[in-house]
């Protein structure tokens, strides 16, 4: 047993290509070190979690409520403390995602050498030399967020200073900041797994001063909803801005742009089934990223239908490939998700603490991810004249079948409406609101519906309401002035 050995644990001995599944309790909180010597002569072990390699010795934490796997091409020991639900897989697709890796690390370099006005005498001069722009689609609970995550670790793995663009179009999961937003961010080192609350590794947007050393800088926009069928045409606008704007904020760089990009999308737009969005929406949304993403490459986890539907729709202008689903993913139900929404505001305002398990010493758990996260946000009185806030769209919209025939109706869906703080039935109270960047300062080049396509700098929430008064109480992690900005609600609300 290795010297730092944690105490009350369960050694697994995994063999080459398994992978330990665990499922933790709310309230508990799980510890696993790997050691990698294993009897083969000539390899020494390894152990990866989504993709991210684990360092020999060192503790990970993991808490809320994580599902996750430690998968190990070589084999690997592991030290665990107590997990809830826990299980060796000897049936997983990696081998089948490690494929896919391959065929993308081909085009990046094919993309890098073309770049250099270098093709390698055995390529084919005519082959394509575009990256890998990824588009992971498949149905509720089938790991596309898992294997986005996945295929990006590998990439930045791969030694050749690969930094992919991770985009998140799914509005329930936020991504790197807040439910409600899309985003994208570069990745450069391996994505960790500790929360749900950071699918996607954690975002220095909440806390300058207190960085993790892999916290990424996000592009993000604000759609405000967790459900794409309340306002897929300000979906659809939000994602094209994302699309247009990461030219602009990560590709000068022309290296960068041979790392290609992977976008991971909600399971509304894989199907009509339980999310109750009819297909022209999902088919428009798809389209979007399609168009916004210069989309390549279709990725359908485990979804035969939806296989055939995107080969008829786009098989002939770009690959359409269907990758097997893990048997290790978890169904998540809808209350688990409206938690992890709750729990992903509150790691937004006061960064991810997860207490080690008993017996444990604190002191023993990868620093990274526990004390350096802690964030104070601070709560700041404003008067009501000293933010202007905005709701896109009417709460109450008739339906389009009321609509006299040929009436648009995407006025109204997409109209910034003026909230008055002051009208008790403002929705403000506890209400999530994201701070926008300013707008363009040449007033003549302002217009109507300028605030859908600014991106998010921050998000905040009206903790009380003086009416009388005409005053407001805010936290927000962000330092800074907030007189004279702009922000738009949504539909989400939080309360500590
Ligand atoms: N091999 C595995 N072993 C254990 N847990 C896993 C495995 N793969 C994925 N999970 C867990 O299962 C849950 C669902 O996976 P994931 O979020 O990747 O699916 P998804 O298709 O993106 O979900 P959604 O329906 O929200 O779009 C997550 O908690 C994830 O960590």
């Amino acid at each position: 047993m290795h010297s730092n050995a944690l105490h009350n644990t369960k050694e697994w001995v995994l063999e080459p290509e398994t992978e330990y599944r665990f499922e933790l309790d709310p309230g508990t909180s799980l510890a696993i070190k790997a050691s990698f010597a294993i009897s083969h002569p000539l390899l020494d072990g390894q152990a990866e979690i989504f993709g991210a390699e684990l360092v020999e010795g060192i503790a990970y934490l993991f808490g809320f409520e994580c599902k996750a796997a430690i998968y190990t091409w070589q084999g690997c020991t592991l030290e665990i403390s107590n997990a809830s639900t826990e299980y060796i897989s000897e049936e997983t697709p990696m081998s089948a995602y490690a494929n896919v890796h391959i065929a993308f690390e081909q085009m990046r370099v094919r993309a890098l050498r073309a770049l250099h006005g270098s093709p390698a005498s055995d390529d084919d001069p005519s082959a394509n030399a575009d990256p890998p722009r990824v588009l992971v689609l498949g149905p509720e609970n089938s790991g596309k967020t898992s294997v986005c995550k996945i295929l990006t670790n590998y990439a930045v793995r791969a030694g050749q200073n690969w930094s992919p663009l991770l985009v998140s179009v799914d509005p329930s999961e936020g991504g790197w900041s807040a439910p409600g937003a899309i985003s994208a961010a570069p990745v450069s080192s391996p994505i960790p797994t500790a929360s749900p609350a950071n699918p996607l590794g954690s975002a220095a947007t909440s806390a300058p001063t207190a960085l993790p050393s892999n916290a990424l800088l996000p592009l993000v926009y604000w759609y405000g909803h967790a459900d794409i069928k309340r306002n897929p045409t300000l979906l659809d606008r939000v994602i094209r801005n994302l699309g247009e704007n990461i030219g602009e904020r990560f590709y000068n760089d022309v290296e960068g742009r041979t790392s290609g990009l992977i976008i991971d999308t909600p399971s509304s737009f894989s199907s009509s089934a339980n999310t109750g969005t009819s297909t022209e929406n999902r088919h428009t949304l798809i389209k979007a990223c399609v168009d916004a993403f210069r989309i390549n490459v279709i990725l359908i986890v485990g979804h035969e239908k939806l296989n055939v539907e995107m080969q008829r729709l786009y098989g002939s202008r770009l690959a359409v490939v269907k990758i097997p689903k893990s048997g290790g993913v978890v169904e998540l139900d809808h209350s688990y998700r409206e938690r992890v929404q709750k729990h992903q505001l509150h790691t937004y305002m006061y960064g991810q603490v997860i207490d080690p398990p008993p017996g444990i010493p604190s002191g023993m758990v990868d620093g990274e991810m526990t004390a350096d996260l802690v964030l104070s946000p601070s709560s700041t009185v404003l008067s009501f004249d000293d933010l202007t806030i905005y709701r896109v769209g009417q709460e109450t919209m008739a339906p389009s079948s009321a609509l006299p025939i040929g009436a648009a109706r995407t006025v109204s869906e997409m109209q910034p409406i003026l909230v008055d703080p002051s009208s008790p039935s403002s929705g403000l109270l506890n209400a999530v609101l994201a701070l926008l960047a300013p707008p363009n300062p040449d007033e003549s080049e302002r217009y109507d519906e300028e605030i859908l396509d600014l991106h998010v700098i921050g998000f905040l929430i009206i903790t009380s309401l003086d009416i009388p008064n005409r005053k407001m109480t805010i936290l927000s992690p962000t330092q800074g002035s907030l007189t004279g900005r702009t922000a738009v609600v949504g539909s989400f609300e939080w309360q500590e």
